[in-house]
């Protein structure tokens, strides 16, 4: 298949608390067009969260074998757990031309980046330092050592903003969806054929 026939690989991360989770569901509230990348994880779940919905829930033992036989496009440990994405579904997903969208934390997103160059790369950046610690503290789901492992990586996570394509602030949800849909949109035309033609249009007399 024509490489520009294939979806687009889109890759949204940021610290933890700065919105990810919120911006993605509002995302796909409006967006039937994104498929979205349901990942594999150790973490036990959280009250409400179902298995095969929000995470595939994982043991250790399940999560390092799919390490082992490479099912895993990127994988990190983070906060004491394993999260991974599925290398089998985002690859029969952009096959048929559909776009992937993947919800991830730096390390993997950095993965993703040396592995498929041509993604589209998302930093979801919080207004302030302040207003990432008041929405982690506020979202309530962390015990006490969680909330301070998730501070102390924000630190080195937001150190690699300068790697993505974009910075999306959060400072509000709809704000936020409305940025990154129109990245979406804008990065569709600039692989499409639609580029192409005007680029032909433009060669010739005008
Ligand atoms: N590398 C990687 N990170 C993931 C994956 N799925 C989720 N994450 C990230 O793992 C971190 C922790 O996720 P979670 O425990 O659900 O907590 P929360 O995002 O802080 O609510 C977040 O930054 C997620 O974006 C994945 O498949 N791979
Ligand atoms: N733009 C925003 N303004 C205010 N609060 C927000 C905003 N986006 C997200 N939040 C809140 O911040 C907390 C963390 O959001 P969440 O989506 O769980 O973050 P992440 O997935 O990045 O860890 C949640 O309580 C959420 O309701």
């Amino acid at each position: 298949m024509n490489l520009k026939e294939r979806g687009l690989l889109l890759i949204l991360s940021g610290p933890s608390g700065v919105g990810k989770g919120t911006v993605r569901k509002a995302l796909f509230e409006k967006n039937t067009n994104l498929s979205y990348s349901i990942s594999m994880t150790t973490r036990v779940p959280r009250p409400g969260e179902k298995d095969g919905v929000d995470y595939f829930f994982k043991s250790r033992e399940e999560f390092e074998a799919l390490i082992a036989k490479g099912r895993l496009l990127e994988w990190a440990e983070y906060a004491g757990n394993y999260y991974g994405t599925p290398l089998d579904y985002v690859e029969e997903t952009l096959e048929k031309g559909k776009d992937v969208f993947l919800e991830i934390e730096v390390k993997g997103a950095m993965q993703v980046k040396q592995a498929f160059a041509h993604g589209v790369f998302l930093f979801l950046a919080p207004p302030s330092l302040a207003e990432l610690r008041t929405r982690i503290l506020g979202r309530g789901t962390e015990d006490e050592s969680s909330i301070q492992r998730r501070l102390e990586a924000a630190r080195e996570e937001i150190e690699l903003m300068n790697h993505y394509d974009y910075v999306v602030v959060n400072d509000d949800i709809d704000a936020a969806r409305e940025r990154v849909e129109a990245i979406v949109v804008a990065e569709h035309c600039k692989r499409s054929r639609v580029a192409s033609v005007y680029k032909k249009a433009l060669e010739s007399d005008f």
